[in-house]
C-alpha cells in the first residue's frame, strides 16, 4: 500500500473527533483480534483530547479488550507528575482513568519531577529505552498500530517544531526539546524515525487556524520546514480534517466526495 498522505475531511471538529474515535475503535479491535494486542500511540492537544473524549462516550468502546492495549504518547509537556498541562494528565482526564487498562501497559513519558529530574535528555533516552524493550526483533521502537498527532497551525507534530534540532534527528527516536515555541519550552517527543515506524499515522486537524498549515504539509513542503509533512506510516497515513481545516487545501487534493 502507498504512503501517499489520505484525507478525510469531516463537517465540524465533533463529528470528526467521533468519526476517529469509531475508526481508532475498530482498528484496535481488528489488531486484538489478529494479533492479540494493539499498540497506540497518543498525541496532546485538543484534537488528541478531543478523540479521547468522543471515544470515552461511544457504546462500542467495550469491544476493546483494554486490558491488552499498549499506550505510548508522541510528545510530552515536561513538567511534573500530575501537572494539569501535562498530556498524560489530560488523556487520563478524558478516557484512560475511565477504562480498565493494565497500568504496566501504559507507559507515560517521564515527568520533571520524577527519577531524571529537570535532565529532559536523560528523561528522553529512558524512554528511549523503554520502546526498545517492547520493539520487535531488530526494531528499536515498536511498529505502533496508529500513532497520532495533533497539527499545530505552524505545521509542528508532537514537540517537533519547524526548523528546531528535534526534527533534523535522524538516529535517536526520542529526544529533549529546550525552547519550543507553544508553551511549555521544554518537552520530550518523538522523532520523525520513530514516527514513521508506525504502520498508520493519522494526523488531526480542525479549525481554520490550522488550514494553512494542512495545505502547506500536503503541497509538498519539505519536513524540517513543516514537520507534519515528514509523519508518515508505513502502510497508511491519514489526514483526519474538519472543513475549516481543510479551506485551503489544494482542489487536487481535496476528496471527490466533499469536492
Ligand atoms: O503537547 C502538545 O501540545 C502536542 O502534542 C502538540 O503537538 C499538539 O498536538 C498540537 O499543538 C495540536 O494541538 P491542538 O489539537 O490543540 O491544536
Amino acid at each position: 500500500m502507498s504512503n501517499a498522505p489520505q484525507l478525510v475531511v469531516h463537517r465540524d471538529k465533533d463529528l470528526m473527533a467521533q468519526a476517529a474515535a469509531a475508526r481508532l475503535i475498530t482498528k484496535i479491535v481488528d489488531a486484538q483480534s489478529s494479533r492479540g494486542t494493539a499498540s497506540i500511540v497518543l498525541t496532546g492537544g485538543r484534537n488528541g483530547n478531543g478523540l479521547l473524549a468522543a471515544l470515552a462516550a461511544a457504546p462500542a468502546r467495550d469491544a476493546v479488550d483494554w486490558s491488552r492495549l499498549d499506550l505510548w504518547w508522541g510528545d510530552e509537556r515536561f513538567l511534573p507528575e500530575g501537572d494539569p498541562d501535562r498530556n498524560v494528565t489530560q488523556a487520563r482526564e478524558a478516557l484512560l482513568d475511565s477504562v480498565p487498562l493494565d497500568p504496566k501497559r501504559v507507559h507515560a513519558m517521564p515527568a520533571s519531577d520524577g527519577e531524571y529530574g529537570s535532565d529532559v535528555e536523560a528523561a528522553a533516552e529512558a524512554y528511549a529505552e523503554e520502546l526498545a524493550r517492547s520493539a520487535e526483533l531488530h526494531g528499536v521502537v515498536p511498529a505502533f498500530d496508529i500513532l497520532m498527532l495533533g497539527v499545530g497551525p505552524d505545521t509542528h507534530v508532537a514537540s517537533l517544531f519547524p526548523e528546531l534540532p528535534a526534527v533534523r534527528e535522524e538516529v535517536r527516536t526520542v529526544v529533549g526539546v529546550r525552547g519550543a515555541p507553544k508553551p511549555p519550552p521544554t518537552r520530550v517527543t518523538l522523532t520523525l524515525p520513530a514516527i514513521r515506524a508506525a504502520k498508520e499515522v493519522w494526523l488531526l486537524a480542525a479549525g481554520e487556524d490550522k488550514a494553512q498549515a494542512a495545505a502547506i504539509a500536503l503541497s509538498g513542503a519539505g519536513e524540517i520546514q513543516a514537520p507534519a509533512a515528514g509523519a508518515r506510516g508505513t502502510a497508511r497515513t491519514l489526514w483526519l480534517l474538519d472543513q475549516p481545516a481543510a479551506s485551503q487545501l489544494p482542489r487536487a487534493l481535496y476528496p471527490p466526495a466533499t469536492a
